[in-house]
């Protein structure tokens, strides 16, 4: 059994690591931490009831040094990396959930802040399984993708060499409110979401340089994404409606079912999709068609596991030397 860990076990995707990790055959949980410590995993999160009994430390290296062979990081943006560097220094493998690792340096800090571990961001291995399955399978460092990137790129990436470049590119996302965390707002409080929908940070989301970044890695295409959020009143789950311009006469769902041909977790639907046949599992579901040379292409996940904790767990999984779908969710919380 590998050791793993979870630090930032008292967060949404933290649970969701809890959760899995319960029950994983090749996987045994023996640190959790958070800033505090000093609790049992079962008094953070009462659902784990009867589940699992587990003591919550206050997050530190050498306490994951003793306790992990691999550790799963479920914090914040920069609080990320000011923990990994100590851990990857000792030749600890880390999947970070946080955009820490998933960014080339320049993209990082014209987006987020300062980078406090320029040493490890070049190891690090992009998250998003079936387009770098083979590297996570020899790295020491996992970043996972966001969300929104996740179910966009899944959904984009196979059309990208059939697109009209010139035209513009538009991602039109929603997600369910547990993808701004659990820390309270306004924008997430209930009277603003309930029986609500509406956009926000509008063409200058962070997620916008990822997904164009991730494009050019993959297809060498320099391509402007123009990218709008929005919250809707669910949970979970993410929808996520792609508007481009095609060049080439093709069969969307054709090119979809010959890319995805050998990726069991990703499913090509006949119809358009929906968030909640995801939710509760690492699928994500793609659905396209075409008007002429107009192309949609849609797109579902369930944020907190195929956009964070599922996928996080599929790159650990593969880093070391498991099969990628071991303990992975599968079933969907339907109806
Ligand atoms: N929610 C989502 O859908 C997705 C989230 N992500 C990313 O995953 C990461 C976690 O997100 P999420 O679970 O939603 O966030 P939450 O806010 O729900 O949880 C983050 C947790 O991190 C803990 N924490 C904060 N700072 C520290 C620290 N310095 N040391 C130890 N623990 C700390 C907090 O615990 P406490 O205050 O109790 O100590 C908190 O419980 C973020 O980087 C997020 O961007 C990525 C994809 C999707
Ligand atoms: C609904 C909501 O607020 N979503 C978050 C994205 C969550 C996520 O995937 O991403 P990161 O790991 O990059 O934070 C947001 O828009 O910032």
């Amino acid at each position: 059994m590998v050791k793993v860990g979870v630090v930032g076990a008292s967060g949404y995707t933290g649970l969701e690591l809890v959760k899995m990790l319960t029950s994983h055959p090749g996987f045994e949980l023996t640190y959790l931490a958070t800033t505090q410590g000093d609790t049992l995993i079962e008094s953070l999160h009462p659902s784990l009831e009867g589940v699992i009994t587990m003591p919550v430390e206050k997050a530190d290296v050498n306490g994951v040094l003793n306790a992990c062979d691999l550790v799963f990081l479920a914090l914040p943006h920069k609080a990320s990396m000011g923990f990994a560097k100590g851990l990857l220094e000792n030749g600890l493998k880390v999947v970070d959930l946080s955009a820490d690792y998933r960014l080339q340096l320049d993209t990082y800090e014209e987006n987020y802040c300062p980078h406090e571990d320029k040493e490890h961001l070049d190891e690090a291995v992009y998250a998003l399984i079936e387009y770098y399955r083979e590297e996570l399978k020899g790295t020491d460092l996992a970043a996972g993708p966001g969300c929104y990137p996740t179910a966009t790129l899944l959904g984009i990436l196979p059309f990208i060499p059939y697109l009209d470049t010139s035209a513009p590119l538009f991602v039109d996302a929603k997600s369910g409110v547990s993808g701004a965390g659990k820390k309270l707002s306004e924008t997430t409080h209930f009277v603003t979401v309930n029986d609500n929908i509406f956009a926000y940070n509008p063409l200058k989301h962070r997620h916008a340089p990822e997904i164009s970044e991730k494009i050019e890695k993959v297809h060498g295409v320099k391509m402007h994404v123009n990218f709008v959020p929005h919250l809707i009143p669910a949970t979970r789950g993410e929808l996520v409606s792609v508007y481009a311009t095609l060049k080439a006469d093709i069969d969307p769902l054709m090119v979809l079912k010959e890319h995805y041909a050998n990726d069991p977790f990703i499913r090509i639907r006949d119809k358009p999709v929906d968030i909640k046949s995801t939710a509760g599992t690492h699928f994500c579901d793609i659905y396209a068609a075409k008007n002429g040379n107009a192309l949609f292409v849609s797109s579902a996940i369930d944020n907190l596991l195929r956009g964070a904790s599922s996928q996080a767990l599929a790159a650990a999984n593969l880093m070391c030397g498991y099969e990628e779908g071991m303990g992975i969710p599968v079933i969907a919380y339907v109806p």
